[in-house]
């Protein structure tokens, strides 16, 4: 991989990641951070605080005061040895004995930063320098915790965990299970009406602001952090309501910190202290081979149940054949597991392989004979097989954003309810859901979330990408559609798509034949969909027809959402307002507007235009 792809892929984690959509776990994240240090020490991504994406939240931008910054990270106790011998030269320094010196650890919260300023304005950290306006999650319920609510301060927007845990933690939402309580979080500031499950969470008085001063401490000099640290780190995080990823140690003489300062991206005076993973040996019981989307057939090891860093622990994967024929796994085998904070456990080390191993010849779902492809075993059934076939809807609908269907709900729709096409899902009302065997209420959710798809727009990379093929991906579907409209699938050939660049020959090839293969249910999905196409928006086409504008949209729309709209209009190059002022220059007008906008539209001579005739100015002439 070239340096600027694995920044790329760094970056894009990243956005990811703070949008509440994360895409791998944080060891990984960390992982990539890490060997991206060993070969580009230099690299700007890697000497700023990592910034939050555009457009994840909607209030305004401010400047920061002060910065806000991210902190240095400790993995060893060597590490945290060596910050404190630092701080202490620096003391001596300045003219202060070590005995003191004292520093003072608390638990490092795993939420989102947030800065309130004493008097009912919160921003998000946004880049470090400059944040966003999010005070009216104040308004949505959002508890400031402690005494001190007339006092500026830096603090994490967090939600209590065993709130969490109790009514949250593994629901789909937007399409995906609900494994962290950031993403909740992220989601909950982040929307412009509150679900119900928001509600409930504000209600419950869940949603918090913690100032970092409010959280559990230990203060003592570097001897006692010295003896003491490992008590220190479990006490801070296992008595912590809220999750943690690690503790937060500094030194507290304010003539140290300001000796010290600080980088682009954290302070001298500060650092975290995080742990890799607590481990355990435990023996496998046996294999379970799964069948996925793709066909490929995944071993699954069961346990004998272990306990790793609080969870109980029953299976791991063994990533793919070769691996349980390298590593001689199978029943009897002893292996080393290691698990870091919250993530998936992983296997670390086999300690004693298995006396005998077995391989499965034929498909566990559907008997059919199983291929080598590299390293992994496939079913090449493709959809006769049907646990790919459920595989593959699931990815549909989670690339869509369809919510509702998981496992279960696929199951039933696929083996008991005959759908085998993914452009089946969009014609399911409640009542043929029912007709599936889905209980009536779940049914009118799934109708209601069928329903939103159709009318809310939807890029087009995302809807290529629902399809699951090899080598088209989010990332590669995206390429692909700078170049070509999604509905112009049947004009292209393999020699296009090897024209463009990050293709090479192989790809394309393969590309071209899961296309031409799939022509026909291509283009019946997309017409039941909003589309937005990728080649429409800004450079890649030069069309943007919003470009300049700054715009207000008022009422309620029959092709979209108003937020949908708006987000839409940003794309194409306009700024949206929450008002019309005087630099206003565009009102889009839907049914019943508000009273003030069109009334302010007059008295600033506002350009104004309906729905039908907006659509029509945005439509690229064809
Ligand atoms: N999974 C992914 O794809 C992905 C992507 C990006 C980042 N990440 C995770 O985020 C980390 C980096 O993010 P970051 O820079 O926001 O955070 P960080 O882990 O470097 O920590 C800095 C932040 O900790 C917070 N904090 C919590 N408790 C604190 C306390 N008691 N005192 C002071 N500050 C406290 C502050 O908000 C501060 O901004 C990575 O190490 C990674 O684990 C994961
Ligand atoms: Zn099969």
């Amino acid at each position: 991989m070239e340096i600027e792809d694995i920044f790329a892929e760094i970056e894009n984690a990243n956005s990811a990641y703070r949008s509440g959509q994360p895409i791998m776990d944080d060891a990984e994240y960390d992982q990539k951070v890490e060997q991206a240090r060993e070969i580009a020490p230099e690299h700007p991504f890697l000497n700023q605080v990592e910034p939050e994406p555009e457009g994840v939240f909607s209030g305004e931008k401010i400047r920061h005061k002060t910065p806000m910054l991210s902190t240095k990270k400790a993995y060893s106790v060597e590490e945290v040895q060596a910050f404190m011998a630092n701080v202490i030269a620096v003391a001596q320094e300045l003219g202060i004995p070590e005995s003191e010196v004292l520093f003072k650890a608390t638990p490092k919260l795993d939420g989102l930063s947030g800065r309130y300023d004493g008097a009912g304005h919160l921003y998000t950290r946004g880049n470090g320098t400059e944040g966003q306006d999010i005070s009216d999650a104040l308004a949505k319920g959002l508890v400031i915790e402690g005494e001190h609510t007339a006092m500026a301060c830096d603090g994490e927007i967090v939600v209590d965990e065993a709130y969490f845990r109790e009514h949250l933690e593994g629901q789909t939402f937007a399409g995906r299970e609900l494994k962290h309580p950031r993403n909740f979080m992220v989601g909950f500031i982040a929307c412009d009406e509150m679900g119900e499950h928001h509600r409930m969470a504000a209600e419950a008085k869940a949603m918090r602001f913690v100032p970092y001063s409010e959280t559990g401490k230990f203060l003592g000099d570097a001897g006692f952090f010295m003896e003491k640290l490992p008590e220190v780190f479990h006490d801070l995080r296992y008595h912590c309501r809220y999750r943690t990823d690690g503790i937060v140690i500094e030194v507290t003489d304010p003539r140290i910190k300001a000796h010290m300062g600080a980088t682009n991206s954290f302070h001298r005076w500060q650092i975290a202290y995080k742990q890799k993973g607590e481990t355990a040996e435990v023996v496998v019981q046996s294999i379970t081979w799964q069948v996925g989307r793709t066909g490929r057939v995944t071993p699954v090891l069961e346990l004998d149940p272990v306990n790793l860093s609080g969870a109980t622990i029953r299976r791991v994967t063994a990533h793919n054949a070769a691996t349980v024929k390298k590593d001689k796994l199978g029943e009897g085998a002893v292996i080393r597991l290691i698990r870091s904070g919250e993530v998936i456990p992983a296997i670390e080390a086999v300690i004693q392989p298995a006396e005998t191993i077995h391989l499965p010849e034929s498909c566990p779902c559907c008997g059919n004979p199983l291929q080598w492809d590299g390293e992994t075993l496939v079913c090449d059934a493709g959809l006769q097989c049907q646990d790919q076939v459920e595989g593959a809807m699931e990815h549909f609908c989670q690339t869509l954003e369809i919510d509702g269907f998981g496992p279960k709900v696929v199951e039933k729709l696929v083996s008991e309810g005959g759908i085998s096409r993914y452009s089946e899902i969009f014609t399911l009302s409640a009542h043929a859901l029912e007709q599936r065997g889905i209980s009536s209420g779940v049914a009118k959710n799934l109708e209601k979330a069928i329903e939103k798809r159709k009318r809310t727009p939807v890029d087009d990379w995302r809807a290529l990408a629902a399809f699951g093929f090899r080598h088209l991906g989010r990332g590669d579907a995206k390429r692909l559609l700078r170049h070509t409209r999604i509905g112009g699938m049947n004009f292209i050939s393999e020699a296009f798509i090897a024209g463009i660049e990050g293709f090479g020959g192989i790809t394309a090839k393969s590309i071209y034949e899961s296309i031409s293969l799939n022509l026909d249910e291509i283009n019946q999905v997309i017409s039941h969909l909003h589309i937005i196409h990728t080649m429409d928006q800004g450079q890649a086409s030069g069309f943007v027809p919003l470009e300049n504008e700054k715009m207000v949209f008022t009422g309620t729309f029959q092709s979209a959402d108003r937020k949908a709209l708006e987000k839409q209009a940003e794309q194409l190059g306009a700024k949206i307002q929450s008002a019309v002022n005087a630099s206003t220059t565009l009102l889009v007008i839907g049914d019943k507007p508000g009273a003030k906008k069109t009334k302010a539209a007059v008295e600033f001579g506002t350009q104004t235009l309906n729905e039908t005739a907006y659509l029509s100015r945005i439509q690229p002439d064809e």
